[in-house]
């Protein structure tokens, strides 16, 4: 590295930052012109409005190494950056090439015995618009620039990899594959940086249609979400919806776990059979004949009448809550020829009359609604937790509180909403917004109105509009951003969902998934080996075909950039409890080995720098909360008394020092 190539680069790096700068103050211009515009229609505003909003924050997270790369061919030079700038007055000729462009491809996967035409690889270091330095790696396979990253401290939060991701990872982050990708790799092969960069890259190849339809990122708990939660926003990404399994079902939010067993039962697929004999349940035959009093007789609603009833709203073929009218219809039918027998009489019209009578009759009604009520999802699993699950043969679910909603709890609310059907509320909450929206256009157009100041002859509001219209013109646009859209309605679909720590999940868990992405566009990253969950996946075969048979891909990663071997080693042995055929990925860096002693306060392990953690079975961070995290200090207390795949989980979370201790 020449004075001069420095300042050479440094040079290009100013007039970078300074394009950047320029494209900033457009799009704030233009965006600023945007939500003053009073004349453009208001849907055209309001997409030019989101549009320009995201390409302002787009460039505002961009400016933090903006330029960290460059790859040189025979007859072309190109820099590659977080964000693609081009020259405007040079017919569009790119200036930095977008991370996610196919030209900035090569300078992922040249390697020196496939260099696919590259002859230099430059990496930068750059801080705000400064360049401290810059090396060329002789296109090896392990660059100094990934030695440098690794070796860094970690922060409290994950960052993003752009400048330095790997081929085997490249590779799958592109990957053109339409359907459900499978992730596969030890601890901290990069599974969750792939997974987020895949999203970045899918946004940037196919925006168009993942930003109307938004992707969901299912995480394993909070503190993980948290810690993944600015990878995206760090590449300009917003449109993306978190959760974990706990925050599927709409309105509700827990962490609850039930006990291994419980999760095993709510987990497997049979949890379905068992929802639907439940809605059966409250499918009811009356222990005793119920009266109903017509205006002359009183007629006997008997077990065998709304036994009749009940087959036929049963083979209607609708969902619980939409069957209840047939079922009424129905009971009413039943009911005809009971009562025409007690009347005596029968002549064309009476018939009629009392089929009339009866399809009014409160007491008729009543029935219905005690032999066949329309339930919530939560009114459904709160009424078997609180008793009705021991006539279904499980009295075990029974619990104190029928309401305290676990994790495993979320598929089944999902399950019992599409067995279910709709109760009503969501359609009487919006007929009731739309009451409250034309209630106000009245108001509205009755101030306009009564406005003292208005000329007999002149042309008054009302003569050009009514309530309804304006209330439309009020209601028509659903002001929150895409992700609240999302997250707040159970029949979203979104464009694309990544599953983290997919093993966890149990097949019920699957069914939602496969419910919020029925085009089965996913990426779904996991490792078999660290699974906890009772009811979490052994088999990707046996929980993918049933989601998306012959439309699934397998990859796998196999370098470690987390821990170093020296750790890695030490926490084989674990590995080989949980599967004493599975191969440990290799780890790119060496280090200390771990430190095991016994009766040390675990605390006095704290380094004066770096990130920090004691992962022990009562916390303060369990196993299961260390899923998917990394510290550069971890200390490990008791792990023996962990199952295998908890203690490989908290052994393999260390970046720089790992130290066993023994209570
Ligand atoms: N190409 C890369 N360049 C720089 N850092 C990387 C690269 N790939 C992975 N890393 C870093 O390695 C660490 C482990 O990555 P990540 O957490 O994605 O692994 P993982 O496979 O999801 O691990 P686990 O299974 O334990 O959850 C992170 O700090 C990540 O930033």
């Amino acid at each position: 590295m020449t004075i001069g190539e420095l300042a050479a680069e440094q040079q290009r790096i100013t007039f970078l930052h300074d394009r950047l700068a320029r494209e900033q103050a457009a799009a704030r211009a233009e965006l600023d012109a945007a939500l003053q515009d009073g004349d453009e229609q208001r849907w055209h505003r309001e997409v030019a409005v989101r549009t320009l909003s995201a390409q302002v924050s787009r460039l505002s997270v961009a400016a933090e190494n903006l330029c960290f790369g460059r790859i040189d061919t025979t007859d072309d030079r190109v820099y590659v950056g977080r964000v693609g700038l081009f020259d405007t007055e040079r017919d569009y000729e790119p200036l930095l090439t977008d991370w996610r462009a196919p030209a900035a491809r090569p300078f992922y996967t040249a390697t020196a015995a496939n260099p696919e035409g590259v002859t230099r690889r430059r990496h930068f270091r750059t801080r705000g618009s400064r360049l401290e330095g810059f090396h060329d790696d002789e296109l090896q396979l392990t660059s100094k620039a990934l030695i440098d990253a690794l070796n860094a401290p970690r922060s409290a939060t994950m960052r993003d990899i752009v400048a330095t991701i790997q081929a085997e990872q490249d590779e799958v982050i592109r990957l053109p594959h339409r359907g459900v990708l499978v992730i596969e790799g030890g601890p901290g092969t990069g599974k969750t940086a792939v997974a987020l960069h895949r999203v970045a890259y899918l946004l940037y190849a196919q925006r168009e249609r993942l930003s109307r339809q938004g992707v969901l990122v299912v995480g394993p708990n909070a503190g993980f979400l948290r810690y993944i939660g600015e990878v995206l926003p760090s590449l300009g990404e917003t449109d993306v919806v978190f959760a974990t399994p706990g925050e599927l079902f709409p309105g509700v939010r827990t962490d609850l776990e039930d006990t291994p067993e419980l999760q095993a039962l709510k987990g497997g697929l049979s949890a379905v059979d068992l929802l639907v004999e439940a809605v059966a349940d409250r499918q009811e035959l009356p222990v005793e004949p119920v009266p109903v009093e017509l205006e002359d007789v009183t007629v006997p609603l008997t077990a065998a009448i709304a036994g009749q009833a009940r087959e036929r709203a049963r083979a209607a073929g609708l969902r619980h809550n939409e069957a209840q009218p047939v079922f009424h219809r129905a009971l009413v039918d039943a009911l005809v020829a009971p009562a025409l027998d007690l009347i005596g009489e029968d002549w064309p019209e009476l018939a009629a009359d009392v089929r009339r009578e009866l399809a009014g009759h409160p007491d008729v009604r009543r029935a219905v609604t005690g032999l066949w009520p329309v339930l919530t999802p939560r009114q459904l699993l709160a009424d078997l937790y609180a008793g009705r699950c021991s006539a279904l043969g499980h009295p075990e679910l029974r619990r104190a509180d029928p309401h305290a909603w676990t994790v495993s709890d979320v598929p089944l609310l999902d399950e019992a909403a599409e067995l279910l059907g709709s109760d009503g509320e969501a359609e009487r909450r919006a007929a009731a917004e739309r009451r409250r929206a034309v209630e106000y256009a009245q108001g509205v157009l009755h101030v306009i109105d009564t406005d003292q100041a208005m000329h007999e002859d002149e042309l008054r509001a009302v003569d050009l509009v009514d309530a309804e219209w304006l209330a439309d013109r009020h209601t028509a646009a659903d002001h929150r951003v895409l992700a609240e859209r999302a997250a707040a309605d159970r029949e979203w679909t979104y464009g694309h969902i990544v599953v983290d720590e997919a093993q966890e999940l149990s097949e019920m868990d699957w069914r939602v998934l496969a419910r919020r992405g029925p085009n089965r566009s996913m990426t779904i990253v996991g490792d078999l080996a660290q699974r906890q969950a009772e009811a979490g996946a052994r088999d990707w075969r046996k929980v993918l075909d049933p989601l998306a048979r012959g439309r699934w891909q397998h990859r796998r990663l196999t370098v470690n950039y987390r821990t170093p071997a020296e750790i890695m080693a030490y926490a084989a042995g674990a590995l080989a409890e949980v599967d004493p055929d599975a191969v440990a990925p290799t780890s790119v860096r060496h280090g200390e080995p771990p430190l095991e002693v016994t009766g040390a306060d675990p605390w006095s392990f704290r380094p004066a720098t770096g990130t920090f953690a004691v992962i022990s079975p009562a916390g303060p961070l369990t196993p299961r909360a260390a899923k998917g995290l990394e510290f550069d200090t971890v200390v490990v207390v008791d792990p023996e008394r962990m199952t295998p795949a908890e203690r490989y989980v908290a052994l393999t979370r260390a970046t720089r020092r790992l130290v066993v201790v023994r209570t």
